[in-house]
């Protein structure tokens, strides 16, 4: 059996820092809190995070990770973008300014006859 805690509330002020705990979460974090050796105190604190047990044996075998596909995708205006026609556009947009940056600067160099 596992013990779940929530420390949402705890992390700013976890003395161990709130990073320990980002890196000791969603797993079992027995150990690196042993090895903190915590105090009766702390231990006293954990009641007021504690959630609920869950049972090892419910759990996947093997975890894995990954990036939902929406968090990968920068989107352009909120209609969100990675359509074909936005894909178009990111690139025509620079093209054109680029052009116009040339164009303007091939007037102004050119010779006047
Ligand atoms: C609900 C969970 C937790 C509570 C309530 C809690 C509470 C505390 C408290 C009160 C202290 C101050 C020292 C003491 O009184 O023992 C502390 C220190 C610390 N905790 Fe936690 N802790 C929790 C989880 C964890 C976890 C999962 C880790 C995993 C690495 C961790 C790592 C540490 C470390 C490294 C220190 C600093 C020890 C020191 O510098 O003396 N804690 N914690």
């Amino acid at each position: 059996m596992f013990q779940v805690y929530d420390v949402t509330e705890f992390m700013d002020d976890h003395p161990g820092g709130g990073e320990t705990l980002l890196y000791s979460a969603a797993k079992d974090a027995t150990e690196e809190f042993d090895d903190a050796g915590h105090s009766d105190a702390a231990k006293e604190l954990m009641k007021k995070y504690y959630m609920g047990d869950i049972d090892e044996s419910t759990l996947p075998k093997t975890t894995r990770y990954y990036v939902a596909p929406q968090a990968t995708q920068r989107s352009w205006g909120a209609s969100g973008g990675g359509d074909f026609t936005t894909k178009i556009i990111k690139f025509l947009v620079p093209l054109v300014i680029l052009s116009l940056a040339l164009a303007i600067s091939a007037r102004s160099y050119a010779p006047r006859w």
